[in-house]
């Protein structure tokens, strides 16, 4: 059995911790799919990819408001999708073949196979199977180590519907890579995937039908950015809200959803379903009770501030552990776990204090912070002001009508407790409120501290800035 100093599980955001300063440590990496892990191959870097197509797919019919007959004539999908996973696909090669046989990586070990927990700190890994060719598998093999980083990651759930499992649904991992574009597609679920993917197919000339459980689409968003991104879906795709789907089935011509609402029973039916009902952990099927690691009601692994398990010398990080499954979170925490094993003397705690997130939709959708009904349930004092787009000249040359920003702060101080923003670019245009919240700087300070380009989009930010009615 090869014992190791340290074992990495996951080559998502696990994959940058070993690098030279691990010189002289006996590593290994245990990967059981892709390298690269879920943002690289199946997440945010396609997803994107689809998002800054589909924008431009929709660019045409937008150009006619404002005087610019322009048509779109096709959408080239095989194309595409190849083009996208012709960039992708090499990355993660590389990257195998960097960690398999370069000379960086004299020291690491890599196993390409499933991993679970099988004693305190021991690791069994299952080898896949050899292809079909009928030589023998290589099994399973038994690791320890004095370290392990648990980064494992999460991956998409169904809810239990009768008919579902037989149905043939497709999920974010299945959808990006299909061969033709369906006529119609029916997306359960109505949260990021649920946005992002329907932006994208709906842009690509799919008849998009979103089914909902609640009175809102994005329902974690501010409760104003919500309700108007609802407004706004409901003009592109068919959104029915306060759904249950009670039983899915396959049809002649593709998939049939039985619901229940409001106004009784329905049935909606598509070419394709996609399923984007959030994800859970992959603590279960790495069987992380077996080494002691405790996890959360929702199967997350328990982490403390420096992202200690509960377990001494067993670390975890990202979607495995974070209730925040996004990306920039992840590779925050990789960087907070290698410094604390190289320094375990000084360890660092993560800085969850301002976590921000965009939805790469349409309108895009961005937020750091308090949402107002947080606010009020938490009980602080706190002020709130909105700026549209519309109210600024670069709103006015795009003939904006229905985006803003909206603002929350403490009036006293005139710190910003929460930021919001529905509308072009939001995701950009957030970045310096979150710098405004992590450096402690007012926000009349801010607004009035420094120069605003004009007439670029951040007025937006400055006249949401100077709105809000801060204490004397
Ligand atoms: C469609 C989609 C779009 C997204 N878009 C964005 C975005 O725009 N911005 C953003 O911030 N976030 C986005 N996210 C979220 C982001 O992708 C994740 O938060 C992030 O990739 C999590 O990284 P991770 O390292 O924790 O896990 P992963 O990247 O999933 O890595 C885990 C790795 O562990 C491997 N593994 C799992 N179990 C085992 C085992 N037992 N043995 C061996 N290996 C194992 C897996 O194969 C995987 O390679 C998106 C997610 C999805 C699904
Ligand atoms: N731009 C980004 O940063 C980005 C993009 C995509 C995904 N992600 C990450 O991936 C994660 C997963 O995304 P997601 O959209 O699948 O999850 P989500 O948690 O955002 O949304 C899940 C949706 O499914 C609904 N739902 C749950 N159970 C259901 C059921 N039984 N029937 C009908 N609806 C049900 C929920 O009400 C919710 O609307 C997110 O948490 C997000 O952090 C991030």
């Amino acid at each position: 059995m090869s014992h190791y100093d340290l074992v990495v599980i996951g080559t998502g955001s696990g994959n940058s911790l070993v690098d030279h300063r691990f010189a002289g440590w006996r590593t290994a990496l245990v990967e059981k799919g892709t390298f690269g892990g879920t943002c690289l191959n199946v997440g945010c870097i396609p997803t994107k990819m689809y998002v800054h197509t589909a924008d431009l797919a929709v660019a045409p019919a937008a150009g006619a408001r404002l005087g610019v007959d322009a048509e779109l004539r096709g959408v080239r999908w095989r194309e595409v999708r190849d083009r996208v996973f012709g960039r992708i696909d090499p990355i993660a090669r590389d990257g195998r073949a960097y960690r398999l046989a370069h000379e960086d990586n004299a020291g690491l070990t890599v196993y390409e196979g499933q991993g679970r927990f099988t004693g305190h700190k021991e690791l069994t890994i299952s080898f896949p199977d050899a292809g079909g060719s009928g030589a023998p598998g290589r099994g399973e093999e038994t690791v320890t180590a004095d370290k392990f980083v648990l980064a494992a990651g999460s991956r998409p759930v169904a809810p239990d519907i009768p008919g579902l499992a037989e149905s043939g649904y497709h999920t974010s991992d299945t959808v990006m890579r299909i061969d033709e574009l369906p006529r119609s597609m029916v997306i359960l679920g109505s949260g990021f995937v649920a946005a992002e993917f329907a932006h994208v197919f709906a842009s690509f000339g799919v008849q998009v039908t979103v089914i909902a459980r609640s009175g809102a689409l994005l329902r974690a968003e501010d409760a104003d950015i919500s309700t108007r991104f609802t407004e706004l879906a409901a003009q592109r795709f068919d959104v029915r809200l306060r759904r249950t789907a009670e039983r899915a089935r396959r049809t002649g011509s593709g998939i049939a959803l039985d619901l229940t609402g409001p106004a009784g029973t329905e049935t909606v039916e598509g070419e394709l379903l996609l399923v984007a009902t959030g994800r859970r952990s992959n603590s279960d099927l790495l069987d992380v009770a077996a080494t002691g690691v405790t996890t959360t009601d929702g199967g997350r692994v328990s982490v403390d501030p420096q992202q200690r398990t509960s377990v001494p010398g067993i670390y975890a990080l990202g979607d495995l552990s974070s209730p925040y499954e996004l990306k920039h979170v992840a590779n925050h925490e990789a960087r907070v776990v290698q410094h604390n094993l190289l320094h375990p003397d000084q360890p660092v705690a993560a800085d969850h204090r301002y976590v921000p997130h965009a939805v790469f939709t349409s309108p895009q959708i961005a937020a750091v912070g308090l949402t107002e009904r947080e606010a009020r349930e938490r009980g602080v004092r706190f002020v709130s002001a909105t700026a549209e787009y519309a109210g600024i000249a670069y709103g006015w040359a795009m003939e904006d009508t229905t985006g803003f920003a909206k603002l929350l702060a403490d009036p006293s101080t005139g710190l910003l407790l929460g930021a919001h923003i529905i509308g072009p670019q939001a995701a950009t245009l957030i970045q310096p409120l979150i710098q405004a919240m992590n450096f402690g700087l007012d926000a009349r300070s801010m607004a009035r501290g420094q120069l605003w380009i004009h007439p670029a989009m951040p007025e937006l930010v400055e006249n949401a800035l100077l709105a809000l009615p801060l204490d004397a």
